[in-house]
């Protein structure tokens, strides 16, 4: 018999309840109490929703984030939040969000750093190591889950991060060897280990999706050692590796002496026959058959197809679950009552990925025929996507195949474009700018609610808007600001708002996705080819543009970007969804260009985090990201200037890529690591011009106009002063004006200051 299980699921509740009570709490306006009663609410509700599967996982649940929720487990905190007043809840909320100098009784901390976790949009707060670093162990927090799970009478299975993973998650705060710690680690694992088992934890899932990544030599020594060690305690491991393929860890992951693994068959399904003969006949194998990474529905006949053979040979031993935790997917389909009734069919969320799970693991324990209307109405649905005409559209197919070469090309190389630019635009010397974004204010976002609700009329929506719009251009002139942007305040989000206008997309009500924290997003869902039915942007800029006689900069969201912020089509390669996403980008660049837009930006802000997680298949992904962008961007006149803008800046082992993409101008962000990313645009002799980003705003801090000269100060002495821009990191939708205004007039006062002292 097959067991069915899953491997997490999401926190944030199917109508987001967690945010709104973090974002309550973290305003005072609810108690500590209160927001724990929500989160225990929430999980009851989700192993509840789960109690169909024959293991639940437990642990999955967290108020802000797994890693640091694993940190806190490992009595790993930075240094810098211990020995401080107040509860444990207080000092976890420091760790995740810092405090500034506004929070009234306490000292400023800065939060832990946030990075991306493994290819997806979800982050993660990276803990921080020292040759000093200790453990101890804290397993309050999972023995608590642990008993809730068993009083709601699920069958528990903890979920903690690997200790492997956990180190190559850490960052080095002092040039010293993250593997060195695993001794003083390991103690604590076999400790909690233990105690999980003392409470009653037959099955222990340790997380270890390291092992999908490029390995040297001392990590794969690590996690044998690791295992080594944690194999005389007593709880069964289910050792877990997803987001992809194994390829030469094979081995070394089925050899590993723990009772189960776990490998992710969406992105893996090539390896699996040969995991399953690798893999040791007293081990349990979990197939990750389900993409915990998309919205789409399984084909269930075809994974029964090769599924059945792998269940004969294994028996009792095989189990089924998500390809990887479900915290990637939206919550329940079943909320969404406006989704046309066609693309809902062919649609599958957390809770009907559940089920889909159930009618395989049914499948092949009593037989298809005990699940022969589920898997008829699974055909058809599946039938009925394939066969679509709404998801072909011909023409789009065509436009992409007579791509040449010539369209991502620009008229005459950079240093041409820029002499007739700096003729046609008159900039100074240092020219300000910001990224696009200005506050997202509480009003800008009741009155859209409004909107959608039909309660406003779409041109009272539009007058406000334009307000706001006109607030911010005000507020930039009155700044003294060289290019304006418009402020953004008509987009819910950078990516949703292109593609709520684009034909071959759809979007959801309440498909949300936790970002970081309490912030997320709701990817639109890309089913069909991609064309632009009408201009997106062109009026609001227009607009923007009349209220002023400084160049207002474009703003758009590049195709890359678009491609992996939304749900995409697992029907066509991703580099294909990515051109035809170019192609209706470059139409709208053309039209802000008609339209007399001197300066367009295009962020790729994801380009980086869409790099595949090993390096042998970089420069494959490069090579069609860099191309589509090209060709978005590289359709205009030498005096237009593109700029382009990207928030992850580590372009150390991509310069030539970020190169070969020709943009104008690049802002990138900066001011956390003190200019050194700059050293690689130095190096390389990057040939354009750069705005490395002089001021933080994931920080309330305002920076000084001292700081931002010493800041500047040390790009000129990498890049010549006539290619820099001074901007801030990234877009301000999410600080208040009270911030955004003295740190932008700091930023002003020091690019006058640096001008005088060029002259
Ligand atoms: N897609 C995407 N990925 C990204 C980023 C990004 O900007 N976009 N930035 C980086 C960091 N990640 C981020 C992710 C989300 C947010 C963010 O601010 N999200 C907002 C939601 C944005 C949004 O879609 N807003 C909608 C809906 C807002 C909303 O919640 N409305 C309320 C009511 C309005 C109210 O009273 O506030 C409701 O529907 O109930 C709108 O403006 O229209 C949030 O969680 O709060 C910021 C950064 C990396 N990844
Ligand atoms: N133009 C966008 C903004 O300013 C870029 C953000 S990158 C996450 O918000
Ligand atoms: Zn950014």
């Amino acid at each position: 018999m097959a067991l069915v299980h899953n491997l997490g699921f999401p926190r944030i509740g199917a109508k987001r309840e967690l945010k709104f009570a973090q974002e309550a709490f973290w305003k005072g306006q609810s108690s500590e109490a209160e927001l724990l009663a929500l989160a225990k609410e929430l999980r009851a509700t989700n192993w509840q929703t789960q109690s169909a599967l024959d293991l639940v996982p437990v642990g999955d649940f967290s108020l802000y984030d797994q890693v640091l929720d694993m940190s806190f487990t490992l009595g790993h905190l930075p240094s810098r939040v211990e020995g401080l007043e107040g509860s444990e809840l207080d000092n976890y909320f420091r760790v995740a969000r810092g405090r500034s100098a506004n929070d009234s009784g306490c000292n400023c901390i800065h939060a832990g750093e946030m990075t991306k976790w493994f290819d997806t949009n979800y982050h993660y707060i990276v803990p921080e190591v020292t040759a000093e670093t200790t453990f101890t162990l804290n397993a309050e927090r999972l023995l608590s889950q642990l008993a809730e799970a068993q009083a709601a009478g699920v069958h528990a299975k903890p979920v903690i991060i690997g200790p492997v993973t956990y180190l190559w998650l850490s960052k080095e705060k002092d040039g010293s060897n993250r593997l060195d710690l695993l001794p003083k680690l390991l103690p604590v694992y076999s400790e909690l280990l233990e105690k999980l088992a003392a409470a009653g934890a037959e099955w222990v899932q340790i997380d270890e999706p390291a092992l999908v990544t490029e390995l040297d030599a001392d990590w794969k020594h690590a996690l044998e050692s690791a295992y080594h060690t944690l194999k005389a305690t007593q709880p069964k491991l289910l050792l877990a590796t997803y987001f992809g393929t194994l390829q030469d860890h094979l081995q070394l992951a089925c050899n590993l002496p723990v009772a189960g693994l776990h490998v992710d068959a969406v992105r893996g399904r090539q390896e699996i026959e040969k995991v399953v003969d690798w893999l040791p006949s007293h081990k349990v194998l979990s197939v990750g058959a389900i993409d915990g990474r998309n919205i789409w529905k399984t084909d269930l006949n075809a994974a029964l197809e090769w599924l059945t053979p792998i269940a004969e040979k294994l028996g009792d031993r095989l189990w089924l679950a998500p390809s990887c935790s479900l915290l990637h997917v939206p919550v329940d389909l079943d909320s969404e009552a406006r989704l046309d009734d066609d693309i809902r069919s062919w649609l599958a969320f957390a809770k009907q990925k559940l089920a889909e799970l159930t009618v395989l693991t049914r499948a092949l324990n009593e037989g298809y025929a005990a699940v022969a209307d589920e898997l008829a109405a699974n055909q058809a649905a599946i039938e009925s996507r394939n066969n679509s005409e709404r998801v072909h559209n011909p023409a789009v197919k065509a436009a992409v195949k007579n791509i040449t070469a010539e369209l991502g090309q620009r008229k005459s190389p950079y240093g041409e474009r820029a002499d007739r630019q700096r003729t046609h635009l008159k900039l100074p010397l240092y020219p300000t700018t910001t990224i696009g974004s200005f506050p997202q204010t509480p009003d800008i976002r009741k009155a859209r609610l409004a909107f959608k609700k039909q309660e406003i009329s779409v041109d009272h929506y539009t007058a406000q808007m334009k307000a706001e719009i006109e607030h911010a251009v005000r507020e930039q002139e009155k700044l003294g600001l060289d290019v304006l942007v418009h402020g953004e305040a008509e987009r819910n989000d950078m990516v949703e708002y292109f593609g709520e206008q684009l034909e071959g997309y759809v979007f959801s009500q309440f498909g949300w996705v936790q970002s970081y924290g309490s912030r997320c997003v709701k990817p639109p869902i890309l089913f069909g080819d991609i064309s632009r039915p009408k201009a997106m942007t062109v009026d609001w800029i227009k607009y923007a543009q009349s209220l002023t006689d400084k160049p207002m900069k474009g703003m758009l969201t590049g195709p890359v970007t678009i491609l992996n912020w939304s749900f995409v089509r697992d029907d066509q390669p991703r580099s294909e969804s990515c051109l035809q996403l170019a192609l209706a980008v470059r139409q709208e660049v053309q039209d802000l260009e008609a339209a007399g837009v001197n300066i367009i930006q295009i962020d790729e802000a994801a380009l980086r985090e869409g790099l595949p997680l090993r390096q042998s298949e970089w420069q494959g992904y490069l090579d069609w990201a860099v191309e589509s962008f090209r060709i978005t961007a590289n359709g205009v006149s030498d005096e237009t200037q593109i700029h382009t803008h990207m928030c992850y800046s580590e372009f150390n082992d991509i310069i030539e890529a970020i190169a070969h993409m020709d943009a104008d101008v690049i802002t990138i962000e900066t001011s956390r690591s003190d200019m050194e990313l700059l050293d690689v645009f130095e190096e390389f002799e990057y040939p354009n011009e750069i705005g490395p980003g002089v001021y933080d705003i994931h920080s309330p801090n305002i920076p000084t106009v001292e700081q931002i000269v010493k800041l500047m100060t040390k790009a000129a002495e990498r890049i010549p002063a006539e290619r820099l821009w001074v901007n801030p990191d990234c877009g301000l939708k999410t600080r208040q004006w009270q911030e955004v205004t003295p740190a932008l007039e700091h930023m002003v006062a020091a690019a006058t200051a640096l001008r005088e002292q060029a002259n």
